[in-house]
Order: structure tokens, then C-alpha cells, then sequence
């Protein structure tokens, strides 16, 4: 970390400086950074407002507000969040919203509800559509600062004492069923997203929200079937092991710790969630959002099947190279995934452990061995919950429903961020590309667009050096491209 310090002697290039810890340090002038002997212990609320600004002077600002409970400061019109890790309900309250309604950007605490303002302020004023990216690597608090800023949409362009499902309550509502079904618990964050979003709140022209839209992207269907330690699959498979006896009867589940899905890592429960309750309260979302309680019962019976399925092993067959079921109980596990799936047990069987190779005239069966064939239950079962999620998506956006005349609207973009563990996959590939993408943007807009305007003016300036990430994108881009057009299957038959 950085330290205070006293200059003590300059020698040319290196610096003699008096640390704060009382240790002599002689560094080189490139890593001594200057610090303004008047800096407000408070810090600034706003960065552009520091009299050196470094990365250590950006750091000293964070930690010295965040140590005055001022969690939000801004760098011009971005708003930085430091996450508190623990709750601050007045932060967030009625009356704050009413605070921020119409107030000029700056004039108040930096603050989410802030710039959800300018974008609706905007949005009405000028008539053009605004979108707000939320962006920072997992737990830095990506989905609670969406969540505010929907709330406070939902606040400004909510009907007054409207009876029912109104659209705002809807969109609130969907936050609770996408993240039983989309979060999980990871070592950083007890309730990590694990899929990207783009909220889309459509307004009329009077500024009230009339439809809404969820786009989600890249769920990480790998969690499905493998878990690693101090981590959990998907809550809702917590939730309805956590359901009342007659539905663990119906579904025939027991403690999360029987079933192969949920037992890789010897982690069940999240201090202070009370799974039963979640369970309640995601039907109860769902509810309002208008998912019916067949349409409730169907995916929970698929969420129950996946269970099951994970369950079923396998043994070598009687002929060679092929497969079946390794014993009773892995029938009895067979039996039920069938039944709950609603599918014949002999052709989930047959889907498991043979393979149907299409060749131009005719169909060749191939057995599996029982390797091939535990893949074979894996890939289905990420199939399927995944195809599970994209409906529920769909069926959210359905029951919201879109205004198809609206002009407007306010998006919303929280993804995740960069990932970086001991073994990264292809979908930590495919996060970074994408936020490697978003930096660009970013660049793009507050770097190259902004000097090209002030060389264009003629305004005498000093020229920022940032680090353009174009070259990597565009290796990766060209490449993939290639690549897909050259040998990947389309993407549904890509398992
Ligand atoms: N403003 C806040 N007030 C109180 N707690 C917060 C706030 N922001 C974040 N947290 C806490 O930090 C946790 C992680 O935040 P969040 O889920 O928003 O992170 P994230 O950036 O979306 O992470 P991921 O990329 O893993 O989904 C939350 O569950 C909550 O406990």
C-alpha cells in the first residue's frame, strides 16, 4: 500500500523520504507521488477537486471518506462506490429520493439516486434515451447500485396509488426471481451475480414507466454441475430443498448434502438467509410479476429434476464401451428426474448413455461408456437450467410487457466484472473480453473523444496518457471471428 511520508533529500532522480511508520526510504522520483499539506482530512466529494490526482491521492480520498460513512464520491459525472458491507437504510429512504428529485447534479452528496436524476432529467428534457454502466470486479457492489438506481426510477416514474402489478413494481419484483435463479454464493461475494443484465425502463412521455425489459447475458452454466470450495450452486436448489414437507415430499429431495450437485464443497448455508424464507418470498415475487403457480410448479419441479439428475451415476454396460445406470438407487434417482421432467425414464436413459451420430443416410446409434456418459448428464443438466433461466427471462419480459410506442427509455448495465482465479475457463474469458469492451467505451468517451473535442477548439491542454486496450481487443475480436466462422458448430449445438 502507499505510505505518508516527509521528503527529506532530493538527489536528482531519488528521493530520501521519512515514512510515516518511521522507517528511511530512498525511492525512485517516479514512485514518490506529491501530497497536498492542505487536503481536508474529510477528503473531497469529488475527485477532480484533489490538488495532485494520483493514484494514491484517489485512494486517500476514498478511505478518508469511507471512513466518515461517505461511501459514494464522484470523478466528475462517474460516480465511484466503495461497498460499506453492511446496511445503510436511511442512505436509500423516500426521503432521499425526494431530496434528489430535480436537484442539480453536484448540489447534494454524491449518491446513486443522483445520477439515475440526470438520466431521467435528461431523458425527459432532451427526449433521448440514456443508459447507466455500473461496472467493478465481484462484491465491489455492482448489483445494489443497480438496484437503487431502478428503485428511484421506479420511484420518479411510478403511477401514483395504482391498485395491483404496476410495470415499476414489476421490474422491482424480477430482481428477486433472476437472482434465486442467477446468483449464488462465491468466495467473494455470498450473493454473487452470476449472469450479466441490461435493465431496459420504458417511459411515456410523460415520463411515467410504461414497459420494461430484461437482457441478461453469459450465466455461468458451469456452476450447474461443479462447485468449488467455500462456493454454492444456484440458490433456488437451496430454496426448494428448503420448501415445506409436502413439497421436499412431492419432489422427493432431501438435506442439500444428499445430492452431488450441492455436496463439492461442504457448503449449505449463507449466515443469516433463511432459505425457507427466500423460498417464500421468490414465489411470492413471482406472483407479482404474473408467473401463474402451474408455470411456479413446473419450474420447480425442472429445479428439483436437476437434482436428480446429478444424482444418476453410472457403470460400465454389458457391452464394450457402453453404459447404465450404476445401481438402484442411481435408477430410483433416473425414475424420478423422468417423472418430474415429465419424459419417458428409458429415453432419458437412452439420451445419457448412447450418442445418435446423423450421418447423410442414416442414424447410427453409439453406446457411451460410463465417462461419456456422466458427461452426457452433466451437459444436459446445464442445458437445461440454463434454457430454464432464459425462459424465466422471457416469461419476466412477457408479463412486464414492453410499450411498443414508447420514444424513451433509461438502460441499465450490470455485469460482472473482471475474474481472475486459480483456473479460468472459457466464461472468465468471456467476462474479461467483455469488460476489457466496456473499458474501451469508457476510454473511448472520456479519453479519445473528449481531447479530439478540445484539439478540434483549439483549447491549450495537456494531453492524458491512458492505456488503450484497443490493440488486445481487436486480436482477440479478429481472431475469434475467424475462428467461430471457421470451425465452431452454432452456438445451441455448441455443448
Ligand atoms: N450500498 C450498499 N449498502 C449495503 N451493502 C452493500 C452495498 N453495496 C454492496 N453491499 C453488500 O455487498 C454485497 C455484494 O454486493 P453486490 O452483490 O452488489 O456486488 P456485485 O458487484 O454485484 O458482485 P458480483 O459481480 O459478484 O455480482 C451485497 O450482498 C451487500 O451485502
Amino acid at each position: 500500500a502507499w505510505i505518508d511520508g516527509e521528503v527529506l533529500k532530493v538527489n536528482g532522480d531519488t528521493i530520501t523520504v521519512k515514512c510515516s511508520n518511521e522507517k528511511t526510504v530512498t525511492a525512485k522520483a517516479s514512485h514518490v507521488h506529491a501530497k497536498d499539506p492542505e487536503e481536508s482530512p474529510c477528503g473531497v466529494d469529488d475527485m477532480t477537486k484533489l490538488a495532485y490526482l494520483h493514484e494514491p491521492g484517489v485512494l486517500q480520498n476514498l478511505k478518508s471518506r469511507y471512513d466518515m460513512n461517505e461511501i459514494y464520491t464522484y470523478t466528475g459525472s462517474i460516480l465511484i462506490a466503495v461497498n460499506p458491507f453492511r446496511r445503510l437504510p436511511h442512505l436509500y429512504d423516500i426521503q432521499m429520493m425526494e431530496q434528489y428529485k430535480g436537484a442539480d447534479f453536484g448540489e447534494l452528496s454524491p449518491h446513486p439516486f443522483a445520477v439515475a436524476d440526470v438520466a431521467y432529467r435528461l431523458m425527459l428534457n432532451e427526449g433521448i434515451s440514456q443508459s447507466i454502466l455500473v461496472s467493478g470486479e465481484s462484491g465491489a457492489g455492482k448489483t445494489e447500485s443497480t438496484k437503487m438506481i431502478m428503485r428511484y426510477l421506479a420511484y420518479m416514474g411510478g403511477k401514483a396509488a395504482t391498485e395491483g402489478r404496476t410495470v415499476e413494481k414489476q421490474v422491482l419484483q424480477s430482481n428477486p426471481v433472476l437472482e434465486a435463479f442467477g446468483n449464488a454464493k462465491t468466495v467473494r461475494n455470498n450473493n454473487s451475480s452470476r449472469f450479466g443484465k441490461f435493465v431496459e425502463i420504458q417511459f411515456d412521455q410523460k415520463g411515467r414507466i410504461s414497459g420494461a425489459a430484461v437482457r441478461t447475458y453469459l450465466l455461468e452454466r458451469s456452476r450447474v454441475c461443479q462447485i468449488s470450495e467455500s462456493e454454492r450452486n444456484y440458490h433456488c436448489f437451496y430454496m426448494i430443498c428448503a420448501g415445506s414437507p409436502e413439497e421436499r415430499e412431492k419432489y422427493k429431495l432431501g438435506d442439500p448434502s444428499t445430492f452431488h450437485y450441492l455436496n463439492q464443497s461442504n457448503c449449505y448455508k449463507i449466515d443469516g438467509l433463511d432459505e425457507s424464507k427466500e423460498y417464500l418470498e421468490t414465489r411470492k415475487a413471482m406472483d407479482i410479476i404474473g408467473i401463474s403457480s402451474e408455470e411456479q410448479e413446473a419450474i420447480f419441479r425442472i429445479v428439483a429434476a436437476i437434482l436428480h439428475l446429478g444424482n444418476v451415476e453410472f457403470a460400465e454396460g454389458d457391452d464394450v464401451d457402453s453404459s447404465k445406470p450404476k445401481n438402484e438407487k442411481s435408477m430410483f434417482h433416473l425414475r424420478t428426474a423422468a417423472e418430474l421432467f415429465m419424459c419417458d425414464e428409458k429415453a432419458l436413459e437412452d439420451s445419457l448413455c448412447k450418442r445418435i451420430i446423423v450421418t447423410r443416410d442414416e442414424n447410427i446409434v453409439k453406446t457411451l461408456d460410463a465417462e461419456a456418459a456422466k458427461g452426457s448428464r452433466d451437459a444436459l443438466a446445464k442445458t437445461v437450467y440454463s434454457r430454464l433461466f432464459d425462459w424465466l427471462v422471457t416469461k419476466i419480459n412477457n408479463s412486464i410487457g414492453q410499450d411498443p410506442t414508447s420514444k424513451c427509455l433509461i438502460g441499465v448495465l450490470d455485469i460482472y466484472g473482471f475474474e481472475s482465479f486459480k483456473t479460468n475457463s472459457f466464461e472468465q474469458f468471456c467476462i474479461n473480453l467483455t469488460n476489457e469492451k466496456l473499458q474501451q467505451h469508457f476510454n473511448q468517451h472520456v479519453f479519445k473523444m473528449e481531447q479530439e473535442e478540445y484539439t478540434k477548439e483549439e483549447i491549450d491542454w495537456s494531453y492524458i496518457e491512458f492505456v488503450d486496450n484497443q490493440d488486445i481487443l481487436d486480436l482477440i475480436d479478429k481472431h475469434c471471428q475467424m475462428v467461430t466462422t471457421s470451425i465452431l458448430p452454432p452456438i445451441h449445438n455448441r455443448e
